[in-house]
């Protein structure tokens, strides 16, 4: 989905299902010095609506600084060059360098690979929404799911001084996608404490499944999830039918289901 200005672009198909882009919402009145593009991932068709969206306002409103907000960066997790695979990421974020965005606003990528090579680019902070979950429910504990978040999140966010954060490892296949391993590191006593999780994605969950299994079988009372970006395939998985985590948090990068139990998006931050 793209907007512009909060209206919407590229909603109708021919019937051969290329999108038409019309520009009633750039005659309707696009005046101010900015543009603000706000892109949010569903399919790859919406990287073809940014893409026309940045050339029909080049085309017209020349003169206009045109902002990009894209809270979830697609390609993410290709992160880095694997043999027989494509690097996905770099190619993308080379991509929206090209398009020439005046700044483009991301939310907790994946790597820092992707803001390495993107250009003006600014991270929007998770801190609020941090405070707010960990405040709301009396959190004792945080933890990170894997090295990733365990090397990611100490640099990037600040606890409550009285919080002290654990960790797990993972051991996952690459080919078949399947954890096969998974071990708490230094967990605490847990015995009626409440754990937080703090991650950028999920995908079927099954990270966290086995996270929180763990967690809860060390006596925790209640165990929460905050995910930057949650993905549509976590209904396909575990996690939501089982009682595991008591409430996933995340923000409106990706996931639009306002009707899931147990699923809170949080409110924008600006
Ligand atoms: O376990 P699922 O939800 O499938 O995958 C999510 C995990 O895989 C990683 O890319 C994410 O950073 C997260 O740790």
């Amino acid at each position: 989905m793209v907007e512009i200005n909060g209206v919407a672009v590229g909603t109708e198909v021919y019937p051969n299902k290329e999108t038409i882009f019309k520009n009633s919402i750039c005659s309707s009145g696009l005046t101010g010095d900015e543009i603000n593009i706000n892109f949010r991932y569903e399919s790859d068709g919406d990287i073809t609506a940014l893409i026309m969206t940045k050339k029909y306002l080049d085309d017209v409103h020349s003169n206009t600084k045109v902002n990009l907000t894209m809270k979830y960066i697609p390609y993410s997790r290709m992160d880095r060059y694997i043999d027989g695979y494509m690097f996905s990421c770099k190619y993308f974020c080379e991509i929206i360098n090209d398009l020439k965005f005046n700044r483009v606003f991301v939310l907790d990528p994946h790597s820092s690979v992707s803001v390495a090579v993107l250009q003006r680019v600014s991270e929007i902070s998770i801190q609020p929404y941090l405070d707010k979950i960990i405040h709301e429910n009396n959190i004792d504990y945080v933890f990170y799911p894997d090295n990733g978040a365990c090397k990611k999140y100490p640099e990037k966010i600040k606890l409550p001084e009285h919080i002290t954060y654990f960790y797990g490892n993972k051991k996952r296949n690459l080919q078949t996608g399947y954890i096969e391993k998974y071990e708490l590191v230094n967990a605490p006593d847990l015995k009626d404490k409440n754990v937080l999780i703090i991650d950028d994605l999920c995908s079927k969950g099954m990270t966290f499944f086995l996270s929180g299994s763990e967690i809860k079988s060390k006596g925790a009372q209640n165990v929460y999830l905050y995910v930057s970006h949650l993905e549509d395939s976590v209904k396909e998985g575990k996690l939501l039918n089982s009682n595991i985590i008591d409430e996933i948090y995340t923000s409106d990068s990706i996931f639009n289901d306002y009707s899931q139990e147990k699923i809170t998006i949080l409110k924008p931050i600006n």
